[in-house]
């Protein structure tokens, strides 16, 4: 990856910033005013904007129709982040989408479907990289959700600090078990970690797609609200973390969630092979077509 920043020695009003990244054969042009240190990014897949003068930023997924997690939409994701993260003045990030009804319907399947072996191996682990990168995150994260979450959008949710949800329609959790497939073990720490053992175990075998009032009611999420108000309340949420001392914070958080991170690090070559083995059986793949075409199925 090549980073280029050109910043002109211009007057301060003059200060915009242009950073070129090139990725994969793919340039994405940032623009930013370098004085307000406020930078946006946008690609296909998601647009990243800080607010210079509360040092949130918010996150938002857009690739449509479904914000299906592919491998470029895991590597803009991993970008994104390390991006915030990276950025001095960024304190806390709001994940959200810009589609309606959907946070995200987790992996894109096709990645998963007939897979060719190269790409199968490195979407994983930008999968593990995106993970450990926003579940390790220094920054305050909320997850703002207003649509469906399933199987590896309800990681996604599960892996920030705080889930305001809208009420409606929507459902969260890991289904993987309805696909025919396994949530690994780190998408099975994160949710015991959150909702504790015994729920859990009970949701992963039955791949139970919780509904927001019960969501709510087992820790899933923290916090419901209206459609239209989740980003605001997610914000909102947010200035009370704020207030916190940040380091406090971040080693509390560290003590928290390193250990979970760790077993990821140690066993990450192993759980590429796992999942790659276990993936292309031909009983997943089997299962894995059924899927697809009930899903296309279910729009006639
Ligand atoms: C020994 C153990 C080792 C362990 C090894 C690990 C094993 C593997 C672990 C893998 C973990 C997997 C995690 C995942 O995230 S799997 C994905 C799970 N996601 C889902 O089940 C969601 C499926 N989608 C839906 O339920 C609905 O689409 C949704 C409720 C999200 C939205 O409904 P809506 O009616 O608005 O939209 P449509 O259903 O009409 O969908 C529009 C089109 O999008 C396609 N689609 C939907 N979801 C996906 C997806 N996840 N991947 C790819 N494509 C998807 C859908 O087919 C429609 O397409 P068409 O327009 O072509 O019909």
């Amino acid at each position: 990856m090549a980073v280029r920043t050109l910043l002109g020695l211009l007057r301060p009003w003059q200060q915009f910033r242009t950073t070129i990244i090139t990725l994969r054969g793919k340039t994405l042009v940032e623009h930013g005013c370098a004085r307000s240190m406020s930078t946006d990014t946008t690609t296909d897949n998601l647009t990243l904007s800080l607010d210079s003068k509360t040092g949130i930023a918010t996150l938002e997924m857009h690739r449509k129709p479904v914000n299906g997690l592919n491998l470029e939409m895991l590597t803009d994701l991993n970008i994104a982040l390390e991006k915030a993260e990276n950025e001095k003045s960024c304190k806390g990030l709001v994940l959200t989408s810009g589609l309606p009804k959907i946070f995200s319907a987790g992996l894109d399947i096709l990645e998963m479907y007939q897979p060719k072996p190269e790409r199968l191996a490195e979407f994983w682990r930008t999968l593990q990289n995106m993970w450990m990168r926003l579940y390790g995150s220094r920054l305050v994260t909320i997850a703002a959700i207003a649509g469906h979450s399933p199987a590896g959008g309800c990681l996604m949710a599960m892996s920030c600090d705080y889930r305001v949800m809208a009420t409606g329609k929507y459902a969260i959790g890991l289904n993987e078990t309805l696909l025919g497939i396994v949530a690994p073990f780190w998408f099975r720490d994160t949710m015991v970690n959150t909702i504790g053992h015994r729920e859990t175990e009970r949701a992963l075998q039955l791949g139970h797609l919780y509904g927001a009032d019960e969501a709510l009611k087992v820790g899933l999420v923290d916090h419901l609200c209206d459609q239209e108000e989740v980003v605001k309340a997610a914000t909102e949420e947010m200035s009370r973390w704020l207030k916190v001392n940040a380091v406090a914070r971040q080693l509390s958080k560290s003590a928290m969630r390193q250990a979970t991170i760790d077993k990821l690090v140690v066993r990450q070559e192993q759980d590429i092979e796992d999942f790659m083995t276990f993936v292309q059986r031909d009983a997943v793949q089997k299962a894995l077509g059924f899927y697809l075409q009930s899903l296309r199925e279910k729009r006639g």
